[in-house]
């Protein structure tokens, strides 16, 4: 059996990693169309020791994705390497929100919801209660901004969920799925009338048992937040890399692949340099954008169904000074787009994970409103200028950083619009009906997390053999 893997960013390394775990006689084959393998991935560690991360940044290490993620990185033996953030530190206690010209501390304890936090004209509970009293809408799908709107308020739409979308996929509340991060709650709605019923009536039903690696249990135990590893996330994928490069694997950059021939029972691969290549089935970790444009000739209709599903583009700007400059200390802080600024937050790595005496910012830029914003004016310098004049805004920061980078990363991040799970569920039952031999991973379909991808991988290794 040989197997072709479409791209070498983290889900396509998890999933020649998977498949050389469970099918160790198969040839494998990994094609990246660029000239390094990580995809998004990228830690650029500066002279001075200093890691801007381009990227993602942190992992969540609670959930069973995330139980996925911890085994990995203890079997690959990276946990020596792992840096957690504890739930005590002001990086995981401290997460803000910049409204009304100022920052406000997102309430992240039991006792806080119980007491009045700026922004929100109430105590966080009550627009919780809210939900008891809310009616039931029969929808099938809808913004998870309209639902938060409907079941909590107008504040939670706009001062919690909102920002969070922002932090999780650069994207409008108002465009994205409720069922991106919500869909029990929603499920709940629409089959017990409010959430609350659902999550007593559910209160008993036991998920099933996982066993817990011992990196797992550590950070249960440990209780962290988040987690990077000491010379940036980029670790991950390079020692996915190392360790699958120690086995049975082509792997192969510079090798952009420009069309795909899929019948049910053999594959050809067309790649930009003239090169085709013949494999009996095909992993695409690529985003379902690029593949639409792969498929379009000879699988129409799949084409189609892939291409709606949309990525945005977010401008990166790193910066480094070498004194400290935060008001406050904390993860950083999230833009509400009800604000209309054209920043969608800032983070503060050098407080997450602090390196003596610097300040460390990363401004993010664009997503959702990046044409609106940047569409007629795309460089880097007006990107840096503005990120710096709204550093001093936000933050007070006058001074010029030792040390900046700018990045515009295009078409980075799916969008998980209403009716993204239909349409995921379209694309498979194309793929069953017509007994492709593909399996698709990635950002796109399951999840844009770290831990999302690597599952997907999995369960796309687990599908195709
Ligand atoms: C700004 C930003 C911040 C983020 N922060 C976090 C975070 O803090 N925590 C978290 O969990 N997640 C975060 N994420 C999400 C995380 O980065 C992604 O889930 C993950 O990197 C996606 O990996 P991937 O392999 O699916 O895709 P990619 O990284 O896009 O890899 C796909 C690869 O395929 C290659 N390719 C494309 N087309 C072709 C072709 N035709 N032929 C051959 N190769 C091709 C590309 O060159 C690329 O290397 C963030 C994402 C962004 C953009
Ligand atoms: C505080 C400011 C933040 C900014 C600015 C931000 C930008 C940003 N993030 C993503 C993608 C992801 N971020 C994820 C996790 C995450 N992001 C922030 C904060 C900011 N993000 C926090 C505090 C966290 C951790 C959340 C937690 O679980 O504790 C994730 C992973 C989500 C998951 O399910 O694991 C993604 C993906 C983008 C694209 C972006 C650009 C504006």
């Amino acid at each position: 059996m040989s197997t072709v893997i479409l791209g070498g960013g983290l889900s396509g390394l998890s999933a020649a990693y998977y498949l050389l775990k469970t099918h160790p006689k198969h040839s494998v084959q990994l094609l990246e169309a660029s000239t390094r393998l990580g995809g998004w991935i990228k830690s650029n560690t500066l002279n001075n020791n200093i890691i801007f991360e381009e990227g993602p940044r942190t992992i969540r290490p609670h959930g069973l994705a995330a139980y996925n993620t911890l085994s990995l990185i203890q079997e690959i033996g990276l946990e020596s390497s792992v840096i957690p953030i504890h739930s005590t530190a002001p990086a995981a206690k401290n997460r803000m929100i910049y409204a009304d010209g100022q920052l406000h501390l997102l309430p992240s304890s039991i006792s806080s919801i119980f007491k009045v936090m700026s922004p929100f004209s109430k105590p966080l509970v009550w627009y919780l209660m809210h939900d008891f009293i809310a009616q039931k809408q029969t929808v099938k799908d809808e913004s998870i901004y309209d639902f938060c709107n409907r079941r909590f308020g107008t504040e939670v739409a706009d001062y919690l969920i909102s920002p969070m979308i922002c932090g999780i996929c650069a994207g409008n509340s108002k465009e994205i799925s409720v069922k991106f991060l919500m869909k029990t709650l929603f499920e709940y709605e629409q089959k017990y009338g409010n959430i609350y019923k659902g999550l007593i009536r559910n209160l008993f039903n036991n998920s099933p048992k996982t066993e817990l690696s011992k990196l797992a249990k550590r950070a249960k135990v440990e209780r962290w937040s988040v987690y990077s590893f000491k010379d940036g996330l980029e670790s991950l994928p390079r020692a996915i890399e190392q360790y699958i490069k120690k086995k049975d694997i082509s792997i192969e950059l510079n090798a952009k692949c420009k069309s795909i021939e899929l019948y049910p029972r053999n594959i050809t691969v067309h790649l930009d340099n003239g090169k085709s290549i013949d494999a009996s089935q095909m992993i695409s970790s690529i985003s379902s954008e690029e593949l639409s444009q792969l498929l379009k000739n000879q699988h129409p209709d799949l084409s189609t169904l892939l291409e709606k599903i949309k990525s945005v583009t977010v401008a990166v700007v790193n910066l480094q000074y070498n004194k400290k400059l935060l008001p406050k200390e904390g993860f950083g802080f999230l833009v509400p787009p009800k604000e209309r600024l054209p920043i969608l937050g800032v983070i503060f790595d050098s407080s997450c994970f602090p390196n003596g005496e610097n300040t460390v910012l990363t401004v993010m830029m664009g997503g959702a409103w990046f044409q609106e914003l940047f569409g007629k004016q795309c460089d880097k310098e007006y990107i840096l200028n503005l990120a710096q004049e709204h550093l001093k805004l936000m933050l007070g920061i006058n001074e010029q950083p030792e040390n900046v980078k700018v990045n515009i990363l295009e078409k980075c991040i799916p969008q998980y619009t209403v009716g993204h799970n239909e349409n995921v569920e379209k694309i498979q039952k194309y793929i069953k009906e017509n007994k492709l031999p593909l399996a698709l991973c990635g950002s796109s379909y399951y999840g844009v997390g770290v831990n999302d991808v690597i599952l997907s991988s999995k369960n796309a290794v687990e599908q195709l053999c």
